[in-house]
């Protein structure tokens, strides 16, 4: 599959996608940097005042709730009403879902609206879809037990007419008929605020560039996972990898996916 992979990466920066991102306070800098890196064209605005305009110069829309305020919220709504009518993909990455009610409470308002994928990490997903909170903060509390929950996703990814992604040691990459398990990256890329966060924004970018949604989830997710697994041989600790990890998405060429490609699907 390494091919239609990397197949995908060239139309993103071919077409260079301008991707629209209503995201968190700790992330803003380095999603903004990571979409430059892979090819795409970042703008981060949350006025409620400039969402229609924004979205329509945008390819795809990027949400996330890590710092969500009242009005990032109203802005939220905005953008994705204009991206729906305008026909753009948009992905919700539902961070610290199961932090505190109002997060949740607006999360699953924002499923309502029919993303064209998610992503998040075992316990942001799960808390999500079943709507009891797990998880700590923002990080996931129960990776080391989710694919006993595979067939879970898969159904709620075809009920949902979704492409749901799940981030960890291992990602699970479903729409429903299909199922991608990766296991690329690194651990240490757990200790770099925000890495879910870019695999999010840059997802945003390969959903404006290809047809198929689930292959889009595929490749950002294996694309970022191969960046971050090589910036992990260059790196002394989570500072350098955070550095690195632009280099590498910027630097990653067909070879480079062939070779490290770890993916099975079904
Ligand atoms: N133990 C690990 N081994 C390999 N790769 C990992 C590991 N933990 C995370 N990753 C990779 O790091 C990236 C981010 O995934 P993660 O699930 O940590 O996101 P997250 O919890 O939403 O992060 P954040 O909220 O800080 O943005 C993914 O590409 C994932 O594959
Ligand atoms: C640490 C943190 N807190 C809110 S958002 C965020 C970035 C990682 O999701
Ligand atoms: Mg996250």
């Amino acid at each position: 599959m390494h091919s239609e992979i990397f197949a995908t990466l060239a139309a993103l920066r071919q077409q260079q996608p301008v991707v629209h991102n209503i995201t968190n306070q700790v992330v803003t800098n380095t999603t903004a940097n990571a979409l430059l890196a892979i090819g795409a064209s970042p703008v981060m605005a949350h006025a409620p005042e400039e969402m229609i305009d924004m979205v329509s110069i945008a390819n795809a829309l990027v949400i996330n709730t890590g710092t969500p305020s009242q009005g990032q919220r109203q802005a939220m709504k905005a953008a994705i009403h204009a991206a729906k009518e305008q026909g753009k993909p948009w992905i919700l990455d539902p961070v610290g879902a199961g932090a505190t009610p109002y997060r949740l409470e607006l999360n699953s308002e924002l499923l309502e609206l029919q993303p064209n994928a998610i992503r998040g990490n075992a316990s942001e997903i799960l808390t999500l879809l079943t709507g009891s909170p797990t998880g700590r903060g923002v990080d996931s509390a129960c990776e080391d037990t989710f694919n006993e929950t595979l067939d879970y996703l898969q159904e709620q990814a075809g009920k949902l007419k979704t492409v749901l992604a799940v981030t960890g040691a291992t990602d699970y990459i479903t729409d429903g008929n299909r199922l991608a398990t990766l296991t690329n990256g690194h651990p240490m890329m757990a200790k770099v605020t925000g890495t879910g966060c870019t695999a999010t924004a840059i997802t945003g970018a390969f959903l404006a560039s290809c047809d198929d949604p689930w292959l889009a989830v595929v490749a950002s997710i294996a694309c970022l996972g191969i960046a971050g697994e090589k910036a992990a041989f260059s790196a002394k600790g989570p500072g350098s990898l955070q550095m690195h990890l632009l280099d590498e998405l910027y630097l990653l060429d067909e070879e480079t996916i062939k070779t490290r490609l770890s993916l099975s699907s079904q």
